[in-house]
This record gives C-alpha cells, sequence and structure tokens, in this order.
C-alpha cells in the first residue's frame, strides 16, 4: 500500500506492519479453525443493496439516538481490552478519538487504561462492558461506572468462559495489566499454560451465571444493560423479559465459539422476537459503509466497530481512531446519497435483498 490509507482494510495493513507479531496475532485472530472469522466479513458480501433514484439527496443526515444518547451517526466504538498492546496512550487515545467523532465509547472492563483514567480523559458518551463476573467485582464495577459518569452497562453473556484463540497458545500470549482489577484479584497472574488471559478468566469468571443474575445486576445499578452476545430469536426474547434495555447481536468478533453464524445472518431473527420493544445493535466484521447501511436495513439501531478502530490506534493513535471512524461515516454518507436515503429512518428492509431472498426469486 503507497501512501495514506484510503479504507479501513488498509489500516489493518498498516497496522500489521507496526505492531509486532504477537501483538497483531492477538487483535486480529480468532477462535479455533477461524470459520466465523471470515464469515462475519463474508456474510455481508453476500448482502445486495435496492438503491432508490430520483429522491432528492442534497442533504443526508446521519445522527441518530442511543439510549436517549444522540450521537453523529449509528456507530459505537465497541468493547476491546489491551488497548496498550496496541499504543501508549491505549483507551485515553480511543476515546478521545470517539469523542472528536461524536460516537459513543464501548470502555472493555479488561481495558489497560482503569475507568477513572477514561472518563477524565474526554467528553465522549461512554458505556462500560462487564462479563458474568464474580459478584464483588461486579459491584465495583457499578459504583465506579456510576461515580464516573458512564452511561450504560453492557453485559457480555458469551464468555462464561475463554474461547481457544489457537495463536495466543502458541505465542504465548501475555496479556498486559488488566488495571481495572487491582486491588480485586491479583494482577499479576501468570500461567505456565500458554496464555495468562486464561488466568485472569479463571480468577474472575464465574461460569454458573445465569439469567436469574440480570435480576440482581438490575438490583444494584440504576444504569441501563445492554446485554451483548445475543445470536439467537429464543435469546433474544427471554432477554426482554430479564427486562435489558438492549440487545447486541454479536459473536464477540468470532472470538469465542467458532461456527456460529455470521451476526449479519441472524439479525433479522433477532429483530423478529424483539418487536421493537428496545434496540437491537450489532457487531461483528462490519469493514465499510456498505455494512452499515446492510445493518441498519435489517434492524439494526446502530453498529459497533471492534479491529478497525484498534487497527487506527495502532497505525496513528488518537488520530488513527478519529480517521478510522469518519472513513466509516464518510462511506455511510455516500452509501445512503447513492440509495436515495437522506436519513438513517429512511433506510429500509426494502433496500437490500439477501442471498436467501435471491435464490427464492429463482424458484
Ligand atoms: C482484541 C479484541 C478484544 C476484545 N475484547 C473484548 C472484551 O473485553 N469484551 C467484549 O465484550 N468484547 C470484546 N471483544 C469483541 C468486540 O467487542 C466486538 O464484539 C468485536 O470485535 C466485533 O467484531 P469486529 O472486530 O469484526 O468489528 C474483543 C475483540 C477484539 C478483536
Ligand atoms: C477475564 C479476562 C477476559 C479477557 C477478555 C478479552 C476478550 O474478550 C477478547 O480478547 O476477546
Amino acid at each position: 500500500m503507497a501512501g495514506e490509507p484510503i479504507n479501513v482494510n488498509e489500516f489493518e495493513e498498516l497496522a500489521r506492519k507496526v505492531l509486532p507479531k504477537i501483538y497483531y496475532d492477538f487483535f486480529s485472530g480468532g477462535a479455533e479453525d477461524q470459520y466465523t472469522l471470515k464469515e462475519n466479513i463474508e456474510a455481508f458480501r453476500r448482502i445486495i443493496i435496492r438503491p432508490r433514484i430520483l429522491v432528492d439527496v442534497s442533504k443526508i443526515d446521519m445522527s441518530t439516538i442511543i439510549l436517549g444518547h444522540r450521537t453523529s451517526a449509528p456507530i459505537i466504538v465497541a468493547p476491546t481490552s489491551s488497548h496498550q498492546l496496541a499504543h501508549p496512550e491505549g483507551e485515553v487515545a480511543t476515546a478521545r478519538g470517539a469523542a472528536a467523532c461524536n460516537v459513543i465509547m464501548g470502555v472493555a472492563f479488561t481495558s489497560t487504561c482503569t475507568m477513572e483514567e477514561v472518563a477524565s480523559s474526554c467528553k465522549a458518551v461512554r458505556f462500560i462492558q462487564t462479563f458474568a463476573f464474580k459478584r464483588e467485582i461486579t459491584a465495583n464495577m457499578v459504583q465506579r461506572a456510576e461515580r464516573n459518569g458512564f452511561r450504560a452497562i453492557i453485559l457480555t453473556v458469551d464468555a462464561p468462559r475463554l474461547g481457544r484463540k489457537e495463536a495466543d497458545i502458541k505465542n504465548k500470549m501475555i496479556a498486559p495489566p488488566f488495571k481495572n482489577f487491582e486491588g480485586l484479584i491479583s494482577t499479576e497472574v501468570v500461567s505456565d499454560k500458554g496464555s495468562n488471559v486464561e488466568a485472569y478468566a479463571a480468577e474472575t469468571l464465574v461460569p454458573s451465571f445465569c439469567w436469574k443474575d440480570i435480576a440482581w445486576l438490575k438490583s444494584i445499578t440504576k444504569l441501563p444493560i445492554l446485554i451483548k452476545g445475543v445470536l439467537t430469536g429464543e435469546d433474544a426474547t427471554k432477554a426482554i423479559e430479564a427486562g435489558v434495555a438492549g440487545i447486541i447481536v454479536s459473536n464477540h468478533g468470532a472470538r469465542q465459539l467458532d461456527y456460529t453464524p455470521a451476526t449479519i445472518s441472524v439479525l433479522e431473527e433477532v429483530v423478529h422476537a424483539v418487536q421493537g420493544k428496545v434496540p437491537v445493535l450489532l457487531d461483528g466484521g462490519i469493514r465499510r459503509g456498505t455494512d452499515i447501511f446492510k445493518a441498519l436495513a435489517l434492524g439494526a439501531k446502530a453498529v459497533l466497530i471492534g479491529r478497525p478502530v484498534i487497527y487506527g490506534l495502532a497505525a496513528k493513535g488518537e488520530t488513527g481512531v478519529k480517521q478510522v471512524i469518519e472513513m466509516l461515516k464518510n462511506e455511510l454518507e455516500q452509501t445512503m446519497a447513492l440509495a436515495g436515503c437522506c436519513t438513517v429512518d429512511d433506510i429500509t428492509r426494502s433496500h437490500v435483498n439477501t442471498e436467501t431472498e435471491r435464490f427464492l426469486c429463482r424458484m
């Protein structure tokens, strides 16, 4: 690639060049055969856009409201861990990039900067992400999230234990200290079995966590809870019954259970089950503005962006994060104009065609 990156895939190339291989493998990798990793991207390619012509598209407004927060576009930075492995300023730089673009910042509890450092670094609307942790860790997270102005909790439910990322095992990947755990567990956890992230997981995750524990989480906070990791209509229905404020269709960027479906391929199933009761968001494989458009057409309120943001951070710090988000926003704006949609609400189901629909048409 010569010159400046002109799309987020070129940012990945830049990141691959600047990062030590062990960290690039950690950020880019998926579980086991990485079937789902490829599918998350390929499934978007099988969806075709049906543009409308002769619409006045002289003004395009991408703004939207997510859990009461107006943002410049239906884009959220996905919570991802270990940003200081990508850049010394870590999540602080990422949050500043998000703030500059007026999009919501998802902060992982397994961040390398503390929640407090991220909160004091910028004015971005921030959601804190947590796992099915031991109750004392969750209670500590809730108190700090409320005190530091986080606006929602993202509860990731697809990780009762860690997925097997074989590159990390081979590389004996050592995660940096996750500073939010300081005082709660030993942050010096080490493992002689390969990746030390396993040791963190064993110290903190509660595999018996289930639906009733959401009631407990609700009882200790007033913050809205988004459940992340839903892939079926059945679980979406249970999540609504449990009283969540939103659903994130996610397979954890294909880092947990391999051979789960591409998220975009199950979005409609979840949207139908939810019946408009809460917003449905989606992540996994978004690399183009056209991907965002397709997700919105299939019923997502917004999308979360994981790896591309990390690649921007690795390549150019805060500026790179900003450039990645701006690229995706510009591409979405271009797609909306060329497809005849002036606002995100103008994007409808009839603006896309899935492979199944095309197959049925031929019969
Ligand atoms: C390096 C890395 C670390 C991640 N860490 C977390 C995490 O701590 N918590 C979480 O809920 N999801 C985590 N995720 C998953 C993301 O939130 C998101 O679901 C996924 O990255 C979306 O797919 P994409 O990378 O294709 O955009 C991580 C993903 C990556 C790539
Ligand atoms: C308790 C340790 C969990 C680390 C999770 C990081 C993650 O979600 C990922 O790498 O993917």
